[in-house]
């Protein structure tokens, strides 16, 4: 049996402001700081350890993997970054509050964008000063793959070759994995892991911070999953998730 933990990153600044993401690399709130130290300490506590740390190209992510490892008198772990695992790309929507987009458009919109499983946000022009092309952490993406939005299957779409040529082999070869990554690409996996369908991903909220556990059989199939901590707490977290799409 093997176990890989997801985590969430803590509490960004956008977080906090209710705005739209995406690949914006904003930085971890105090809370956010404080959720990725818990994390850590809570995983320690309970007895896990890591051979293999995987995260995004985004700061939210590595700090927060950072502080887990910091926790756990880990840092000197082997770190694989991906852009495969960096949040959904939210298109022209990124910067944006939910909540004034809520009261524009309507929360059912807000809805389809944020959760739908197959209708992307409207994307980012090529000239808009927004769009990640340029930046050298990006160099290696094909042009062809660059989003200027993503849709839940996008992200699927990048997620999965990179789960399939490096983190499953890594977990079938007995290394213990941890994963600090984003709502979307959690979600992403969590989709492809569980075969959750394309209607039940919608209700699907991924709480900042707490560790995910998923114990998997040797094909890698999930035997059982749960969270770390308070399951109440999770419950509220999850709902205030879920209710930043409201006007
Ligand atoms: O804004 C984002 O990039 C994500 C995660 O914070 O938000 P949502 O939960 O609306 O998909």
């Amino acid at each position: 049996m093997h176990k890989l933990v997801l985590i969430r990153h803590g509490e960004s600044t956008w977080n906090l402001e209710n705005r739209f993401t995406g690949w914006t690399d904003v930085d971890l709130t105090p809370l956010g700081l404080e959720q990725a130290v818990s994390a850590g300490r809570l995983l320690k506590a309970e007895g896990y350890d890591f051979d293999l740390c995987y995260t995004s190209v985004l700061k939210r992510a590595t700090r927060t993997l950072w502080h887990v490892l910091d926790e756990m008198d880990r840092t000197w772990l082997p770190v694989v970054h991906s852009w495969r695992l960096n949040e959904r790309h939210y298109g022209a929507l990124q910067g944006l509050n939910k909540a004034d987009m809520a009261r524009q458009y309507g929360e059912q919109q807000v809805l389809v964008w944020r959760r739908s499983y197959d209708t992307p946000p409207p994307a980012l022009e090529a000239d808009d000063p927004r769009w990640e092309r340029s930046d050298r952490r990006y160099d290696t993406v094909k042009d062809g793959e660059f989003p200027r939005t993503e849709c839940l299957k996008d992200t699927v779409a990048r997620v999965l070759p990179f789960w399939n040529e490096s983190m499953a082999p890594a977990i079938r070869s007995g290394q213990r994995v941890v994963v600090a990554a984003h709502g979307n690409s959690i979600r992403a996996l969590v989709k492809y892991l569980d075969g959750i369908s394309d209607q039940d991903i919608v209700g699907l909220n991924i709480p900042n911070g707490i560790p995910l556990i998923y114990e998997l059989d040797d094909q890698l199939r999930p035997l059982r999953h749960y969270y770390l901590g308070d399951a109440d707490a999770i419950a509220r977290a999850a709902a205030a998730v879920a209710a930043q799409g409201k006007a």
